[in-house]
């Protein structure tokens, strides 16, 4: 089987971190509607539950796949406290009373099977750059990538504020 086209253009296109931070931009603009699932509900922004979970699953798959598995939970360490920057900031706006909460409420469980999606795109994308992520020249290669996706998402300051947030960790000189 070929990779989609639009992978393989991102590949060809010369910035292998790219992939990564496409799904990680997805992430965090997710981290919306988690918000409005759990505001007004007993459900935590922080629940060390569910994050353990993800965690012990990517540890758990780095190892079957023979990639370093603290690396990469430091690097979905950092996709959670993104995720969670975005929920706090939602809650203090709508606290304060800054935006109307929303009237619909997302369904948390739908929210997270979107959620695990993304994170086998990320783990299987840091899985493909472990020889990319160990150069000095992955620092420039993450910086275009982000700036490519703040632009390709038209993340907004919250947003593109959480990307950065998720990013730094993926290459090894920055962790
Ligand atoms: C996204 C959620 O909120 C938080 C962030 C998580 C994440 O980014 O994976 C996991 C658990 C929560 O601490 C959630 O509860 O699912």
């Amino acid at each position: 089987a070929s990779a989609p086209a639009s992978a393989r253009y991102d590949v060809q296109a010369g910035n292998p971190l790219l992939p990564f931070a496409r799904a990680a931009g997805e992430r965090v603009v997710l981290a919306d509607k988690v918000a409005a699932a759990k505001y007004g509900t007993p459900a935590p922004i922080d629940d060390p539950v569910r994050e353990k979970a993800v965690l012990d699953r990517v540890a758990g798959i780095s190892l079957e796949w023979g990639i370093d598995p603290e690396a990469s939970v430091r690097i979905f360490r950092d996709q959670i406290e993104a995720n969670k920057l975005v929920q706090r900031e939602w809650y203090r706006r709508w606290d304060v009373g800054q935006v109307r909460p929303p009237e619909e409420r997302p369904d948390l469980a739908e929210l997270r099977t979107l959620i695990d999606q993304l994170n086998a795109v990320l783990l299987a994308e840091i899985r493909r750059t472990v020889d990319d992520r160990s150069r000095p020249s992955c620092v420039t290669k993450q910086t275009r990538a982000y700036a490519t996706v703040v632009g390709e998402q038209r993340l907004d300051g919250l947003h593109s504020m959480a990307l950065a947030r998720a990013l730094p960790s993926l290459c090894a000189m920055l962790r």
